[in-house]
């Protein structure tokens, strides 16, 4: 996903934002914070994708609450939030999610079973008339930073058609209960 993300939308870096907790998941059976930030480090190639505890941190754990520490934190970059396509179906019952919209670029990537609800969904037909081609998010997020930043126009979002990749953390968690490894 990183690295799918990296070519279509021509980033510098991915950063893995290794979540405290997710705010919508139960913490039952998730593997400890430090077991989920090494194996994050151990997929990141420490260059250009780069793995990272900025959430527990700096005490956010609420997407939009993460992005304005960070565009607070590093003014000159430009984000994009890399989001699985099970992520966008999920995505109107994150916190201030029209906002968190509003300010940031959103980049979708497929996910089996996913892809075409997630093009149909809410948020999909919600956001429908900002969305563009992946290629242009970055040039129109430069853009908008030009022309004032957050409180100008609406930041777009792309999907970026990569190829469906079968992984999933929950079926390697049970796959890790059912052999009695708990978490490797
Ligand atoms: N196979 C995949 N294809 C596309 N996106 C994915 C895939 N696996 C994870 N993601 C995305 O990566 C991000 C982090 O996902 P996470 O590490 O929670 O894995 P997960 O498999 O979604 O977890 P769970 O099974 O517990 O729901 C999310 O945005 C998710 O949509
Ligand atoms: O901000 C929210 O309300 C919110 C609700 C659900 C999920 N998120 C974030 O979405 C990211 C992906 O979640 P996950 O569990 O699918 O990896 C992770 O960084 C979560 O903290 C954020």
């Amino acid at each position: 996903m990183a690295e799918a993300a990296l070519r279509a939308l021509r980033l510098d870096e991915v950063w893995l934002l290794v979540s405290p907790g997710n705010p919508l998941k139960p913490q039952a059976g998730m593997a400890p914070f430090a077991h989920r930030l090494a194996s994050a480090r151990r997929i990141a190639d420490g260059r250009r994708i780069v793995a990272t505890d900025w959430e527990a941190r700096n005490g956010t754990r609420y997407t939009v609450d993460t992005l304005a520490v960070l565009h607070r934190r590093f003014p000159r970059a430009r984000f994009v939030l890399l989001l699985g396509a099970d992520n966008l179906v999920q995505l109107p019952r994150w916190r201030r999610w029209t906002e968190l919209a509003r300010r940031t670029p959103i980049a979708v990537l497929p996910r089996p079973g996913w892809t075409r609800r997630a093009l149909a969904g809410q948020a999909a037909r919600r956001l429908a008339r900002h969305r563009r081609r992946p290629g242009a998010l970055l040039v129109l997020a430069e853009r908008a930073a030009r022309n004032g930043g957050a409180g100008g126009r609406h930041a777009p979002w792309a999907f970026v058609p990569a190829a469906e990749n079968r992984e999933s953390a929950t079926a390697i968690r049970r796959a890790a209960a059912a052999e009695g490894r708990g978490f490797a």
